[in-house]
């Protein structure tokens, strides 16, 4: 029999079976779905591939890759219970990212899966991104129902930032803000839950109107750093509605901080309770909005496959400008 699995075993040296040993341990790529919002796992103990932006890319692609809208990359340092696990985060455009509440929600059920134990269990553990500490927790591993909490929304102009019309940063509260795209006259309200986020209230959110507005939001002059970008329906105090184009992925079936971010900005305006169901294309999640501002995200995340590069991709993988320094 095999020995306890590197970093996690369901009890500290229990032996698995050789062939799931091998399944847990020598795999390139473990790939993941939370509402349709998909990220491919690349685990370091179980493959070298170097991760940089040049193959975040090609794994990402849909046609010649294995297809998703980033990559997690992690654990970063061997976890241990109590101890915050390192990772990295990247969009399909290979642009790193500070926070990613479904990625996180993902990787949390990665190592439920991979290695069990604490991980398993129900407890909370914390993960460690560019943006900070977030606590997650596995509510229901059998309906991969998971949590996160993505501390509390910022919404000042320096931390997005945001500039001015004129180039020159702005200041002060991002709530309700005219921002001028193309020929149209817009009132959103930005803010930084560890990435950020332009909301757009609009009347009815339409794939078409993400796909169209989105990107001429998502790149605007006023954002140095790019933003995601939700459109917001309020349907009722309990129930947001929204389509999102994401910074460096595109449009998103779903997107966790996103979902968090709209119902953030609907709490600040006043428009929604502190507990909402966030309504988007590939399924909904529940949103909480504690009373110092905190927010923490559940909902859905599911395993979609786990495998290994074919040789003519890994070929292209090893080979690319990064990889070969
Ligand atoms: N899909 C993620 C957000 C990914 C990061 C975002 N595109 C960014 O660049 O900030 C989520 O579920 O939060």
């Amino acid at each position: 029999m095999y020995g306890a699995v590197p970093g996690r075993t369901a009890r500290p040296g229990a032996a698995l079976s050789p062939a799931t040993y091998l399944r847990r341990v020598m795999t390139d790529f473990f790939k993941y779905q939370a509402l349709g919002n998909d990220y491919v796992v690349i685990d370091p103990r179980s493959t070298g591939l170097p991760v940089t932006p040049e193959t975040v890319r090609l794994v990402c692609d849909r046609h010649f890759g294995i297809g998703a809208d980033g990559v997690v990359h992690g654990p970063l340092a061997d976890p241990r219970p109590g101890v915050p696990v390192p990772l990295a985060l990247f969009n399909s455009d290979g642009s790193v990212c500070g926070r990613s509440g479904n990625g996180l929600r993902m990787f949390a059920l990665h190592l439920a899966d991979r290695d069990a134990g604490s991980w398993a269990t129900g407890e909370p553990f914390t993960l460690r991104t560019t943006a900070g500490d977030s606590p997650v927790r596995i509510l229901d591993r059998a309906a991969g129902t998971v949590q996160v909490g993505l501390g509390r929304p910022v919404f000042e102009a320096a931390a997005l930032p945001l500039l001015n019309e004129d180039g020159t940063p702005a200041e002060g509260s991002t709530l309700s803000v005219p921002l001028t795209v193309g020929e149209q006259k817009l009132t959103v309200t930005a803010l930084d839950n560890g990435n950020p986020h332009t909301v757009v209230p609009v009347d009815e959110p339409t794939p078409e109107l993400a796909r169209d507005l989105g990107p001429r939001i998502a790149g605007h002059a006023r954002f140095p750093h790019r933003t995601n970008v939700q459109f917001l329906r309020v349907v009722s105090r309990g129930v947001l509605e929204i389509e999102v184009y994401e910074r460096g992925a595109g449009y998103a079936l779903a997107s966790g901080s996103s979902a968090c971010a709209a119902a953030s900005a609907a709490r600040q305006l006043g428009l929604c309770d502190e507990r909402v169901e966030v309504r988007m294309p590939g399924g909904s999640v529940t949103v909480t909005l504690a009373a110092d501002g905190s927010v923490t995200l559940t909902g859905e995340v599911r395993q979609v496959a786990t495998g290994d590069f074919a040789p003519a991709l890994r070929a292209l993988l090893d080979r690319t400008p990064e990889a070969a320094r």
